[in-house]
């Protein structure tokens, strides 16, 4: 009865606060470049004011992560996505093609659901509400349960920054009382126009299921690849930096190391002088366990937890404090292959393969079986494989010699910025994009006419023409009496 009537106030609530949404969108929908921008410098400038202060709430309230890095990821979410999108055209008039007579118009979605994770709770609260409020939209935002008050703050930081610079009121908020059914309600409204969903598997696959457009990003599971090629020291500072950042919460970062057996020594060695853990069979089973609960979805108790508090969880007293990431040695990949999976934890699989052939298909077996359309690194020197890969491996993002968390976010890298990782359609997602501003507008086209109907028919007679007497014509193989009475027809039907 209790949980009928939490359930029935938090579907109240979303309907209040997407009424007010709507309110304050008709007043946004007239603010011009400007006035929006203005906007959006504020939330910006007030979130990196208040970037270590939010950053060691989320990790208080989530015990994920490390706050040091929670900074910086509020910093990235924050004047990072900023300086990438200040100078974006994205309301009124984006461009005017005085030659082609073309003229685009930007129009905001309007009101756009924000499911936020409890991953990276406040860089993403920051993230999202700058790229909606530049695109001209409001923004509702749904709290992970697990990081609900630092979430609230941030959204209390960014939407009072935003009034203060004109934003009407309204146009950010939040679910206080966070339930499923509320969130359900804020997904499946007509008010509601576009989803934004960064989160745990349920939540994503019910965004898509809600009928409304859904941006989602799916789980994250990319294999690194180290080649004959690669710099062995730098490739693995790179994983291990990338692994150890904010104790490896980013979707993007890796979760398996795969080599060829000629390097499996080297990288071995390297891993170990760096920090890396090779755990033996008895532990490696022990830990295994821990990876996934009982629903065999990711356990939350190792999620963004130190090598220290793995450990301790799991029972393994070997591992030395000067550990950063436990490594185990796996062949296969499946949901009884635990390690095959994504571990937002500082804990990575060892794959070692006989031949590139055979790395390219586990690469494309682990990608298959969970992260497809996500991210896939590797490290190389050799332009050829790099390219080989990149038109096999089913990522959208296919990282050079870089760190994979950092860099498939657009932080070590030129992609986007962005906290939310389209996975494309192999992944179920709408866009295979760092989502950015452009991803949250529509286009109006105006176009001025160019052609008449005589302009087209000798066009088309011009063509024919071209085709009979030409044979270098592609069409010279076609029977062009045919094509001709069936230009014929189309024309009568035209007149
Ligand atoms: C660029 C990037 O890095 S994006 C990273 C995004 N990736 C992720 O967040 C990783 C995927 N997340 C997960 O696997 C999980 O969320 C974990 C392991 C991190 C945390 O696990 P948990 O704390 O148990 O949270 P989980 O997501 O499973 O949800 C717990 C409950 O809250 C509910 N919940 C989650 N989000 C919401 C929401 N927005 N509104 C209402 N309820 C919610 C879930 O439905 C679930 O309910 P149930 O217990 O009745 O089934």
């Amino acid at each position: 009865m209790e949980l009928l009537e939490k359930d029935l106030m938090s579907i109240q609530e979303v309907r209040l606060l997407l009424k007010k949404a709507k309110e304050a969108h008709k007043i946004l929908a007239t603010f011009n470049q400007e006035k929006i921008d203005r906007i959006v410098k504020a939330i910006a400038e007030a979130s990196l004011q208040n970037a270590e202060r939010l950053a060691k709430m989320a990790n208080e309230e989530t015990g994920f992560g490390i706050w040091q890095d929670k900074v910086v990821k509020n910093v990235f979410g924050s004047m990072g996505i900023y300086e990438a999108i200040k100078d974006q055209k994205t309301v009124g008039i984006l461009r005017e093609d005085k030659e082609n007579k073309t003229m685009e118009i930007g129009i905001p979605v309007g009101i756009v659901a924000g499911i936020i994770p409890s991953t990276n709770p406040t860089s993403t609260i920051m993230y999202k509400t700058l790229i909606s409020i530049k695109g001209g939209n409001c923004i509702v935002f749904s709290p992970h349960p697990g990081a609900k008050n630092c979430i609230l703050e941030t959204v209390k930081v960014v939407s009072e920054a935003a009034e203060a610079a004109g934003c009407p009121k309204g146009a950010i908020s939040c679910i206080t009382i966070p339930t499923l059914q509320a969130t359900n309600e804020l997904m499946k409204h007509p008010d509601t126009k576009l989803i934004l969903a960064t989160g745990g598997y349920a939540m994503v696959k019910a965004a898509y299921s809600s009928g409304t457009p859904a941006i989602g990003v799916g789980a994250g599971n990319g294999p690194a690849f180290i080649d004959k090629t690669a710099n062995v020291k730098l490739a693995v500072k790179h994983i291990m930096d990338s692994k150890t950042f904010d104790n490896g919460t980013i979707c993007a970062s890796e979760q398996s190391v795969i080599v060829e057996r000629c390097m499996e020594q080297a990288v071995r060695e390297e891993l170990i002088a760096q920090g890396g853990f090779f755990l033996n069979e008895e532990e490696s089973k022990k830990l295994a366990g821990f990876i996934l609960r009982a629903n065999g979805t990711m356990n939350p108790q190792i999620v963004g937890k130190s090598v220290a508090q793995i450990s301790k969880l799991a029972g393994l007293t070997g591992v030395p404090a000067s550990a950063r990431v436990l490594i185990a040695k796996e062949s296969r990949v499946g949901d009884d292959a635990p390690y095959s999976r994504e571990k937002l934890a500082p804990i990575l699989a060892f794959f070692v393969e006989e031949t590139i052939e055979d790395v390219i298909d586990k690469v494309v077996e682990i990608l298959s079986f969970e992260g497809m359309g996500h991210t896939f690194s590797m490290h190389c020197n050799n332009d050829d494989l790099i390219k080989r890969f990149a038109l096999r491996a089913p990522a959208s993002r296919i990282l050079v010699n870089t760190m994979g968390s950092l860099g498939g976010i657009g932080g070590s890298t030129n992609l986007f910025p962005a906290l939310t990782l389209g996975c494309g359609a192999v992944g179920g997602s709408s866009s295979s994009n760092n989502i950015g501003p452009m991803d949250l507008i529509n286009i109006k086209r105006v176009a001025f006419g160019i052609k008449e109907l005589e302009d087209l028919r000798n066009n088309a007679a011009n063509l024919l023409g071209d085709t009979k007497s030409s044979n270098n014509s592609p069409y010279c193989n076609v029977n062009t009496e045919l094509v001709e009475e069936i230009v014929k027809r189309i024309m009568k039907q035209l007149i």
